[in-house]
C-alpha cells in the first residue's frame, strides 16, 4: 500500500493455548487513522499492543510473524523496546496520569530520555500540551497535581504525555470509553488533528466514532481480521456478512 507506516505479515499470537491472533496481514497507512472494531475478546487490544511489543510483558505469550515499522521488523532481537515505545506511543482506556504535577507528567518521558535543560523542558511541555489541545485550560496550574483534572482533561494530558517524546505512531485503546460525550468529541477532533503529524491506530467499541474519525477500519472476529478497508466502504458497503451483522448491531 502507498504510504505504509506499519506492515504486518502472518502475525500469530498465543496466550498459552489460546490462539488470540490468527495469521494477520495488514498494512497501516501513515498520517491516517485506522480503527479496530469487533466484539469483546476478539483480539483488538492484543493486536494494538503487538504494534509496540506491549504483549512481550505477558507471561506465556508466543508471537510469530513480522511487524515492520518503516520496513524494520520490530520483533528483531536487536530492537531496543524502550526506543520502540518512544516511537510508538500508547494511550489507554482509563486516563492514567502519574500522581505528580501536570508539568512533571509531560516532562517525565523527555527527562528519561536525557533532556535536562529547563528551557528545553518548558518548551516541550508547552508544545505537547498545545498539541493535545489542553494548554489553555491548564497553563495557569502547571505545577498543580494532574489528579485534579477532569477525566476528559486527564485523557488529553495523557495524549500530551505521549506526544512529549515525539512519537511517530500513536496507539489508542478505547481512549474515550470512560469519557462524557463532550470530552469524547474533543478527543475525536484532536485525533483528526493528530493524524496530520502522526499515524494513529485506535480500538473502539463506538461505531459512530469509527465511522466519524477513521480513514481505514479493520473488523476483528475471534482473532481473525474478517475485513479491512476504507472506513466508508466498510460501513456503507461491507463485503462480508459478519461485518454487516456487526456494524448494524445484530451481534457483538
Ligand atoms: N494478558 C492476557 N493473558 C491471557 N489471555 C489474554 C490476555 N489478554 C487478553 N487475553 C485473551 O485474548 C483474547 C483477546 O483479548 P483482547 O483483550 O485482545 O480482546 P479485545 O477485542 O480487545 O476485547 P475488548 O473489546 O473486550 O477489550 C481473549 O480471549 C482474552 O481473554
Amino acid at each position: 500500500m502507498e504510504n505504509t507506516k506499519i506492515s504486518i505479515h502472518k502475525l500469530n499470537l498465543y496466550y498459552g493455548q489460546n490462539h488470540a491472533l490468527k495469521d494477520i496481514d495488514m498494512d497501516i497507512k501513515s498520517n491516517a487513522i485506522t480503527a479496530f472494531i469487533g466484539p469483546s475478546g476478539c483480539g483488538k487490544s492484543t493486536f494494538l499492543k503487538t504494534l509496540n511489543r506491549m504483549n512481550d510483558l505477558v507471561d506465556g505469550v508466543k508471537i510469530e510473524g513480522e511487524v515492520l515499522l518503516d520496513g524494520e521488523n520490530i520483533y528483531d532481537g536487536k530492537v531496543d523496546t524502550t526506543l520502540l515505545r518512544k516511537k510508538v506511543g500508547m494511550v489507554f482506556q482509563q486516563p492514567n496520569p502519574f500522581p505528580m504535577s501536570i508539568y512533571d507528567n509531560i516532562a517525565y518521558g523527555p527527562r528519561i530520555h536525557g533532556i535536562k535543560s529547563k528551557a528545553d523542558l518548558d518548551e516541550i511541555v508547552e508544545r505537547s500540551l498545545r498539541g493535545a489541545a489542553i494548554f489553555d485550560e491548564v497553563k495557569d496550574r502547571l505545577k498543580k497535581s494532574a489528579l485534579g483534572l477532569s477525566g476528559g482533561q486527564q485523557q488529553r494530558l495523557c495524549i500530551a504525555r505521549a506526544l512529549a517524546v515525539e512519537p511517530e505512531v500513536l496507539l489508542m485503546d478505547e481512549p474515550t470509553s470512560a469519557l462524557d460525550p463532550i470530552s469524547t468529541l474533543k478527543i475525536e477532533d484532536l485525533m483528526v488533528e493528530l493524524k496530520e503529524k502522526y499515524t494513529v491506530a485506535v480500538v473502539t467499541h463506538n461505531m459512530q466514532q469509527a465511522s466519524r474519525v477513521s480513514d481505514m477500519t479493520a473488523f476483528f472476529l475471534l482473532g481473525d481480521v474478517i475485513e479491512y478497508g476504507e472506513t466508508r466502504q466498510i460501513f456503507n458497503n461491507p463485503r462480508e456478512k459478519e461485518t454487516e451483522n456487526y456494524i448494524t448491531g445484530r451481534f457483538g
